[in-house]
């Protein structure tokens, strides 16, 4: 990878595109005055140093690298050209194909972050195009390397398929803690202590599984052992279909993925 690069941060001023920016300039990949965003209403008072714009072609020529950060469905009416420039996208559901043809670039890797990104914890996939060279696979893990971890992957489809498990999945935990903490409130515990315990114990579990770097199913099964609380709420919670929900949704969103990138 060059030593520095600059990077142009379409959409900038949203949910990811700011946590990645946040997270690049605090790992030192890229420095604030190689960093242009773009925002589309209200300029945002962010990352000193680093230039905002709302004229997107100015932003493409000034970067070497472009990161596509808008919704898919702002994508179509986004004017950009990057002739021979790297595009990185992270929208969801749009092809590799699609974007370079759009952008006037073969050189384009299509990644899917998600919202752990803003600290440092995110799983990012990415597919890369035919063109796309060894110095932009440097690039493109730098970038997410400091977001957490990532994986040049197969296919588009492995793509799809992920956007649902990882790049939606912090909120399943979120899911799974909002039902938890409804249950505790109805059950009459004051909702800031039902919310301080159920938080806890979602990020403690993260840790654990981190530290340990455990098989999930291990874990399961190391609480189904003690055959008391933990074993009779596992078990009602299968009896009721939960494992079937979950692949449910992730089918749901792995299909929602695709149609996106066929509308
Ligand atoms: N938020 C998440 O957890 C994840 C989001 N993604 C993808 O990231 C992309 C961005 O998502 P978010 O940041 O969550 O959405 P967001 O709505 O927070 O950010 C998008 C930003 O793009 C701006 N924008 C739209 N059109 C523009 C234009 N022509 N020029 C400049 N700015 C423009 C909007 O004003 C907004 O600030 C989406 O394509 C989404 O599929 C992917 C994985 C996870
Ligand atoms: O829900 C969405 O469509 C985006 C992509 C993955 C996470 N958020």
């Amino acid at each position: 990878m060059s030593a520095s690069f600059k990077l142009g941060i379409v959409g900038g001023a949203g949910w990811l595109g700011g946590a990645v920016a946040s997270t690049a300039l605090a790992a030192g990949v890229v420095r604030a005055e190689d960093l242009a965003l773009s925002y589309r209403s209200a300029k945002p008072d962010r990352f000193p140093g680093a230039l905002w714009t709302d004229d997107n072609q100015a932003l493409a020529d000034r970067s070497d690298v472009i990161m596509l950060s808008v919704r898919p469905q702002d994508w179509p009416s986004l004017e950009l050209g990057a002739k021979g420039k790297l595009v990185i996208s992270v929208m969801a559901g749009i092809r590799v194909a699609e974007i370079g043809e759009k952008h006037g670039t073969r050189r384009v890797v299509r990644t899917l972050p998600n919202a752990a990104a803003e600290v440092g914890k995110s799983y990012t996939p990415w597919i890369a195009s035919g063109e796309t060279t060894e110095d932009d696979r440097a690039v493109v893990r730098a970038i997410f390397d400091a977001c957490g971890l990532q994986d040049e992957v197969g296919s588009e489809r492995d793509i799809d398929y992920l956007t649902g498990l990882t790049g939606s999945g912090p909120a399943f935990p979120a899911l799974l803690a909002e039902a938890m903490m409804r249950d505790a409130v109805a059950f009459g515990l004051s909702p800031d202590v039902a919310r301080r315990a159920v938080n806890t114990v979602l990020s403690g579990t993260g840790r654990l599984l981190e530290r340990n770097d455990a098989s999930p199913a291990d874990t399961v099964e190391a609480f189904l052992g003690y055959r008391g609380t933990t074993a009779a709420a596992i078990e009602t919670m299968r009896e009721a279909g939960f494992d079937d929900a979950v692949a449910k949704g992730l089918a749901a969103a792995f299909l929602k993925s695709i149609a996106m990138g066929k509308a």
